[in-house]
């Protein structure tokens, strides 16, 4: 789905002055991260990823906060028992960058592998 070659980005420094995406351009870029929301009159993004516990959701969290840091574009996440709320928003533009949207699909790949990762163990464990 990623036909933008989001992943294969890395986000600019957003010094602001530039206008937010469009809601069309956002939809746009939303298309290629499906499992993704528009919020808030698309200024933001979201995912919810459901997790096995509490330690996977703190541990998925840590890891999207990893990436954060290292890209320099950091998403707000919550996290419980079973779930980990990732959304992405440029706050210096109080709207959505392409950016967001190159966070949003890293992230997805983090979490895949993750979750690749689980099932290994899981089989691991079966076996
Ligand atoms: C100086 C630094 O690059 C900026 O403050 C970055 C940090 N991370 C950021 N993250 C997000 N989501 N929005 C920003 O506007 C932003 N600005």
């Amino acid at each position: 789905m990623d036909d933008l070659g989001l992943t294969s980005k890395t986000c600019t420094p957003c010094q602001g002055g530039i206008p937010p995406l469009t809601p069309q351009e956002a939809e746009h870029f939303r298309s290629n991260v499906p499992d993704w929301e528009l919020l808030d009159n698309t200024t933001k993004v979201k995912r919810t990823f459901r997790t096995r516990n509490f330690m996977d959701a703190m541990g998925l969290a840590r890891q999207v906060g990893e990436l954060c840091e290292a890209e320099g574009h950091h998403a707000d996440i919550t996290f419980g028992w079973g779930y980990c709320k990732v959304v992405f928003q440029t706050h210096k533009i109080n709207g959505l960058h392409e950016n967001d949207f190159i966070m949003a699909a890293k992230v997805d790949q983090l979490a895949s592998q993750g979750a690749a990762g689980t099932m290994q163990k899981i089989k691991e464990e079966v076996e």
